[in-house]
């Protein structure tokens, strides 16, 4: 064997399933959203311009005229947004706005190996979902924007109340106040832009990097070497099978540290990039300025003697917050070891949309309560298939989604939330691949 081939072997486990070449931002050992975008830049062959299947375009001068905000396309210059783009469009785009700005075709294949066939599974489901969305009811959006209100209202009452007679009862029922609104805030910022997906930045996370991070890299690419809500936890949590990436010994101590990770979720992300913006690219927004309003309202409001006091109570609300939405955000449905995880078998129609299905096992326990479905994360799998529809909306879709899983022999999978933190704690410690596909065996009872 040629020295080439022995090196192309040895480092055949960087590549991922659901892509021709090995993505490029995991070469660097710094993980950013900025460092995924350029990667994406690389590897997409957009030419400098927007991918959408295999056709160039140049949105140059549609960037500020997008209806659903100018930050997508924005950003996404230079990449193929072929996923994204089908996903967040359900009534489709029209096709003279695409042809406006066609460019050509484009010179390579693409680099992500699943598809979005016509008459293929989420084709066929999002044909289907247009069609009913004319007819659901739409009144839960108004009881989203209501529990929203709550718990923005409540987080701010709890706040203070923290402020004025300090005890942990207050400051825990702060903490769970903002977690909820922040995941609660994340069914805002998948949409145009609304002024409920600012209140996001209450927890110091930011929701134009969580548009990054989350909706164009985990939504698309989930649970694969693309995905960075995978690759920002590494080496520390590490949830592909790979022992490559980390070792059996690393995986046990990664099992007892996570709460920690939980804790540092809120507070990491902005010093990170206040870090790197001093010493390089500025990646700070003029709102990420609200997540100080919290204990700039505890020290008005504050009868301490000393606001160092008060400082000390705020990052103590926002470890304890931060930890509540660790464990539900990284304990939802993405990780047990029945989930599709990078270097594990894939079935053999590779539609995007089952792809989705494959990677989610939803929360069955919290299946009938519209407020548990928005602050926990739930209707997981719809809300990946359809990321822009409000959670109260989705319950409504259940039947069209249960018919075309059957046609296409899949099924939507439900645990409950102590399975899935069992599931995820083995997860973290999986180092084997799974050679089955989900659609040649049996969920474990
Ligand atoms: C990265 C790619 C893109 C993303 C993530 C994205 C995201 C979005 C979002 C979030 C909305 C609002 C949906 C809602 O709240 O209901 C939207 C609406 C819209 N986008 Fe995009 N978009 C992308 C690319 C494009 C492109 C390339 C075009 C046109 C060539 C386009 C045209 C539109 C139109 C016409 C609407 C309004 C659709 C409607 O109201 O039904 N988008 N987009």
């Amino acid at each position: 064997m040629s020295t080439t081939k022995v090196l192309q072997k040895s480092e055949s486990w960087k590549h991922s399933t659901i892509s021709v070449k090995p993505p490029s931002y995991r070469k660097k050992p710094l993980v950013t959203n900025q460092s995924w975008l350029k990667g994406k830049r690389l590897d997409d062959g957009a030419e400098g311009l927007w991918r959408i299947h295999d056709n160039l375009y140049d949105f140059n001068d549609f960037v500020s005229k997008h209806p659903g905000g100018s930050f997508w396309l924005d950003r996404t210059k230079g990449t193929d947004i072929t996923e994204s783009f089908e996903s967040h469009h359900i009534r489709g785009v029209p096709q003279a706005i695409l042809q406006k700005y066609f460019v050509r075709q484009a010179q390579q294949p693409r680099n992500y190996t699943l598809t979005l066939k016509e008459n293929g599974f989420y084709l066929t489901l999002k044909r289907r979902v247009a069609e009913q969305l004319k007819n659901v009811d739409q009144s839960p959006k108004g009881k989203t924007r209501f529990y929203h209100l709550i718990l923005l209202s409540a987080t701010l009452v709890f706040i203070v109340l923290s402020a004025l007679m300090p005890n942990i009862i207050f400051e825990v029922a702060a903490a769970l106040s903002l977690a909820w609104l922040s995941i609660s805030a994340h069914n805002y910022f998948h949409q145009r832009d609304n002024w409920q997906m600012y209140t996001f930045n209450f927890t110091l996370m930011n929701f134009n990097e969580w548009r990054i991070s989350h909706a164009l890299s985990h939504h698309v690419y989930t649970n694969s070497l693309h995905d960075l809500e995978m690759s920002l936890f590494e080496p520390f949590l590490c949830w592909i099978p790979n022992k490559h990436i980390a070792s059996k010994a690393r995986r046990i101590v990664s099992v007892i540290i996570q709460p920690v990770f939980y804790s540092l979720i809120f507070p990491i992300q902005l010093l990170q990039r206040t870090v790197r913006s001093v010493v390089g690219k500025n990646e700070l927004y003029w709102h990420d300025i609200i997540g100080f309003s919290l204990p700039i309202l505890m020290l008005l409001v504050s009868p301490a003697p000393s606001s160092s006091t008060v400082i000390l109570q705020w990052l103590r609300i926002i470890a304890i917050s931060s930890f509540i939405f660790g464990l539900i955000g990284l304990n939802a449905s993405h990780h047990t070891p029945e989930i599709v995880h990078d270097g594990d078998a894939l079935r053999e129609n590779r539609d995007w949309g089952l792809y989705q299905v494959d990677t989610i096992i939803d929360r069955g326990d919290i299946k009938n309560s519209h407020f548990m479905c928005l602050t926990h994360f739930g209707e997981h799998c719809l809300h990946h298939l359809f990321p822009t529809l409000d959670h109260g909306v989705l319950p409504q879709l259940y039947p069209i989604l249960m018919k075309t899983l059957s046609e296409f022999k899949s099924e939507l999978r439900e645990i409950t939330f102590l399975d899935h933190i069992i599931g995820q704690n083995q997860q973290l410690l999986r180092t084997k691949a799974n050679p089955i596909p989900v659609d040649q065996r049996k969920l474990k009872k």
